[in-house]
């Protein structure tokens, strides 16, 4: 079974519904932007409750220490998502100042992406593989949008990593099968509406990722 972590969660009854069915990790958006943005208080209460051995994820876009140590002092988190462009220095500093281990996000499109994955994983712990948002983008992540998953065939990196991007309960098995991720994030497809998951979904995305 492929690990798996639901992002964008906002509501207790979703949170519950993804530990249920054996969600690995948990995410947080801590980004203003975003529709499932939440406070650093509604993250502490959502966590709350969360059992040994699944992590709660902390996802930042380009986030400066100040936010950082506020959301710290109040949410406990066990793992840093960095989502924007920051790069191997300060993915490196960000470890340093919060103690966690961090999961850098990057998005590809074409063969000339794949060398990040290498730069990012001698600093990460973790490597997020996603698709490159559009230029218009208000989101560099959440977007449902896939990549071509053949980019990934025969690569190694240094880091465990999560495959993303337009994944859904349809097409995460596929996805696995062809890419050979170990572990699988989703966001918008298990949701309604952009911010609004859907606890069926939660469940169908995790026992097909089984
Ligand atoms: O989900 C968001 O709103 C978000 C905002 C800003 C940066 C990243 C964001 N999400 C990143 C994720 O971890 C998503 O799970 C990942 O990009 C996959 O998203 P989706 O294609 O919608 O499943």
């Amino acid at each position: 079974m492929a690990q798996v972590k639901i992002c964008g969660l906002s509501q207790p009854a979703h949170v519950a519904a993804a530990v249920e069915a054996g969600a690995r990790y948990l995410g947080f958006v801590f980004f203003a932007e975003s529709p499932r943005a939440v406070t650093p208080g509604r993250a502490r209460a959502l966590g709350a409750e969360v059992p040994p051995g699944v992590a709660r994820v902390g996802l930042f876009v380009d986030p400066d220490d100040a936010l950082l140590q506020a959301v710290l002092a109040e949410a406990h988190l066990d793992l840093i998502q960095l989502h924007g462009a920051e790069s191997p220095g300060r993915v490196a500093d960000v470890k340093a100042l919060t103690g966690l281990p961090v999961m850098k996000a990057v998005g590809l499109s074409a063969p000339e992406d794949l060398p990040a994955l290498t730069d990012y994983g001698l600093v990460a712990d973790l490597l997020l593989v996603d698709a490159k948002p559009p230029k218009d983008a208000v989101l560099p992540g959440g977007n449902g949008l896939a990549f071509d998953w053949r980019l990934l065939t025969g690569r190694r990196w240094l880091r465990p990593w999560l495959l993303a991007g337009g994944l859904t309960p349809a097409n995460v098995a596929e996805a696995i099968r062809l890419t050979g991720a170990r572990g699988v994030d989703v966001s918008s497809g298990v949701e309604t509406a952009p911010g609004v998951k859907d606890s069926g979904m939660i469940r169908d995305f995790i026992a097909a990722a089984s």
